[in-house]
């Protein structure tokens, strides 16, 4: 068995992806944020105080025949961007790219912060990280990724995340013709929670890769690339106008600049993120300055491999065999 589920950005600055999954019966389709760098699957609900959940697509478990309360169970998370969400706990049966798993931990949020209630595009996050991450107390739940594994052909699902065009999810299968290169293997660390790996280089505009290990997360639910300083100096040395912006809290330059590549080896495989790509987008709406998709991650403690290194491969997150795949597309 497999599933396939479209994925869209979610605005001009492919701040996040969004993919629709039904829960419950009848189903109620929700939009939400898979996230390979948390692992619990939480949305708005009819629990969610109504002043926070205006503008949301909401879950109700009080209309699915199929919804269990998980009682005494509750979860709290905070994420490293400083939002965070709590609530209680139902199962149901949740069905992704046609693949249904029919009890599924549904985390409904009782409480989100404003992060969260302003951001009405999306009504919660598919945690698509290892099990040990996850929040539920006092028994932690698994993913959905987690509970279909077993039945999916193979223990794998693939990111297929594109610039301002529609991407996939795909579980269980590698659709090798979504990337242009061979796809390269490196071990998997998950014993975080993430998907947790080391790149073995980079280089800006196409030169040579150094041999400067890299040690990071590939994590579909950050946005940026967020690099060691040194790696980001390094990159914006070679634009003329880039300059840090206290305001924006990273590096903007000119919009007209030309930026060079970026590239990072992993897996024996080159991943080169073009130039166009590290353009986020002007900080306000006609500005012609704009933010870069490379910012530093001094102030988090690990490197994060977001969305902008995402769309520049097609990446197998592949559970069985503990690794992770990345092919240049
Ligand atoms: C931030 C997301 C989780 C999230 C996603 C979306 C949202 C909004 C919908 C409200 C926009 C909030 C939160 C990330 N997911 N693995 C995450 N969750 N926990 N750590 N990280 C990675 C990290 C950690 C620290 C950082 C960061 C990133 O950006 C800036 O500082």
């Amino acid at each position: 068995q497999t599933g396939s589920a479209n994925t869209n950005p979610s605005d001009s600055a492919d701040d996040e992806y969004i993919t629709s999954v039904s829960i419950g019966t009848p189903a109620q389709v929700l939009p939400l944020d898979f996230d390979t760098g948390s692992s619990d699957l939480w949305v708005f609900s009819s629990e969610t105080p109504k002043s926070s959940a205006s503008g949301h697509v909401t879950y109700s478990p009080s209309k699915s025949s199929t919804a269990k309360k998980l009682s005494g169970s509750t979860w709290s998370i905070k994420y490293g961007d400083k939002s965070s969400s709590s609530g209680d706990v139902y199962t149901d049966v949740v069905t992704i790219g046609g693949f249904s798993v029919k009890t599924q931990a549904v985390e409904s949020a009782t409480k989100v912060s404003t992060q969260f209630v302003q951001d009405t595009l999306i009504s919660g996050l598919v945690g698509l990280g290892f099990d040990i991450g996850n929040q539920v107390s006092p028994r932690p739940q698994k993913t959905w990724f987690s509970n279909a594994a077993s039945s999916l052909a193979e223990p794998l699902f693939t990111a297929d995340l594109r610039h301002q065009e529609t991407g996939s999810y795909n579980f269980g299968f590698i659709d090798t013709s979504l990337a242009k290169g061979t796809i390269g293997y490196t071990p998997a660390d998950g014993s975080e929670g993430y998907w947790g790996f080391t790149a073995t280089g980079y280089s800006v505009g196409g030169a040579k890769l150094n041999r400067n290990s890299i040690t990071g997360i590939a994590d579909t639910g950050t946005t940026l690339l967020l690099l060691p300083d040194n790696i980001v100096d390094a990159y914006y040395n070679n634009v003329e106008s880039a300059e840090y912006d206290d305001s924006q809290e990273g590096v903007v330059f000119d919009c007209s600049e030309d930026l060079p590549s970026f590239s990072f080896g992993v897996g024996g495989q080159t991943i080169t993120i073009s130039g166009d790509l590290l353009n986020l987008t002007p900080i306000e709406e006609g500005s012609s300055t704009c933010f870069g998709g490379l910012q530093s991650s001094s102030d988090i403690g690990t490197n994060i491999f977001g969305d902008v290194a995402l769309k520049a491969a097609l990446v197998v997150f592949d559970l069985g065999n503990e690794r992770l795949g990345w092919a240049q597309k």
